[in-house]
């Protein structure tokens, strides 16, 4: 019998779980993290590949279209795979469609944000594609190697603890900043915008726990903490349990969810900071804390894996499910399809915390 008739019918996590799994899945390969790691032959170290697009960046929706800031999310999602798994980078393969009418000086700007985000994370392009096409679509391919066991989404246990590592909040701090017209002093305006027009890709942070070999599991936060947390919860057989007041946001965050009149831990709760997410026993926290310190990145304990399967939240004394804040391909109810809008106005206001007693917040 066959499951669905359409891609749309089944939805992203379904396409990957029920088809490409089965399909791809060996022995020798371990399909389904953040990249594909295949060993050299004949030698120790781990090749490590991930291929993503570049959606049309929230930055362009809200104004900054200079093409500089469309390269740099290229290079950010790509380099944040390679994060997440702890790779040290080789390079960066671009292909790059664009209509002939574009200007020369507008292909130099996409170059100069993909090329200032690839030395940040200490690698550059080394080759890639050009074509000619109706409309601008970008993809990348990043390459690294690891000459340990790459990280991974599974190696949890229950009671490891669930950390961030990369600041919380901003993103959506800066986008609301923005669209709803707050006028902020010049260096939380600085703050909040750096992660809608540069976030940056984690690799030394990433590439530092594998090497201490402190982390039992990691995925980049490319989704939005509902749709991460419950990979890892999958990739672990396991459940999460996550306390939101654990999560501490910057001041200029803290600042525009005043103005606001939000609680600031929404803005942690969607996409757009390109945090990590580690597990780690609990004895290997303060080593982790210390790590992320020495680097320059700020690191918050959110929770811990226990059993179960499902994503588990106490907010403002109140505990049940984390809300689906649906960040899949193919399916009527994600962001892609029922657009920004939509999903900020449901960060902003929306339920939290789906509590079987108390459904409304
Ligand atoms: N066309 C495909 N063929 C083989 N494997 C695939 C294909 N598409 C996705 N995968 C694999 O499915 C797994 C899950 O992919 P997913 O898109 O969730 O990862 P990601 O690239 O880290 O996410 P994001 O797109 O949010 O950055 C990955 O291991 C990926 O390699
Ligand atoms: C500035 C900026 N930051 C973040 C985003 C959002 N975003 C970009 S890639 C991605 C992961 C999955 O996408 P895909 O399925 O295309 O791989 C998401 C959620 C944006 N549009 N603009
Ligand atoms: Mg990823």
């Amino acid at each position: 019998m066959r499951l669905a008739a359409t891609l749309g019918d089944l939805g992203e996590q379904k396409i990957i779980e029920l088809i490409l799994r089965p399909r791809y899945t060996t022995a020798e390969f371990r399909f389904g993290d953040d990249c594909a790691s295949v060993r050299v032959p004949n030698g120790a170290a781990w090749l490590v590949t991930t291929t993503d697009p570049c959606p049309e960046p929230v930055a362009a929706l809200i104004g900054y279209l200079d093409p500089y800031f469309r390269g740099w999310l290229l290079a950010t999602i790509n380099l944040s795979d390679l994060a997440a798994a702890g790779a040290e980078p080789l390079g960066l393969l671009t292909s790059l469609v664009l209509p002939a009418d574009t200007a020369v000086d507008s292909f130099s700007r996409l170059l100069d944000g993909i090329d200032d985000c690839c030395a940040t994370a200490g690698t550059r392009v080394i080759g890639g594609n050009i074509k000619e096409g109706q409309k601008w679509e970008l993809t990348a391919t990043a390459i690294g190697t690891c000459d340990t066991s790459p990280l991974s989404r599974s190696g949890a246990e229950p009671g490891d603890a669930v950390l961030v590592i990369g600041d919380m909040g901003s993103f959506w701090a800066g986008y609301f900043a923005k669209t709803r017209g707050l006028v902020l002093p010049s260096e939380h305006d600085d703050f909040v915008m750096a992660n809608v027009l540069r976030p940056q890709p984690k690799v030394a942070v990433g590439l530092a726990m594998r090497r201490a070999n402190l982390v039992s599991a990691c995925i980049d936060n490319s989704d939005g903490l509902y749709t991460s947390l419950s990979s890892l919860a999958r990739a672990n057989g396991m459940g999460v349990r996550v306390d939101l007041s654990s999560i501490s946001v910057p001041p200029p965050v803290a600042a525009v969810a005043e103005l606001l009149d939000v609680s600031p831990e929404r803005f942690a709760l969607g996409w757009g900071d390109w945090q990590l997410i580690c597990t780690t026993r609990s004895s290997n926290v303060e080593a982790v804390r210390a790590t992320c310190n020495e680097i320059g990145v700020p690191v918050t304990t959110i929770g811990e894996m226990v059993s179960g399967d499902s994503v588990q939240v106490t907010h403002l004394g109140r505990a049940g499910q984390l809300i689906t804040l649906d960040s899949q391909r193919f399916t009527p109810d994600s962001w892609f399809t029922t657009g920004l809008d939509a999903y900020a106005d449901r960060l902003l206001t929306g339920t939290i915390v789906n509590s079987p007693k108390t459904p409304k917040e």
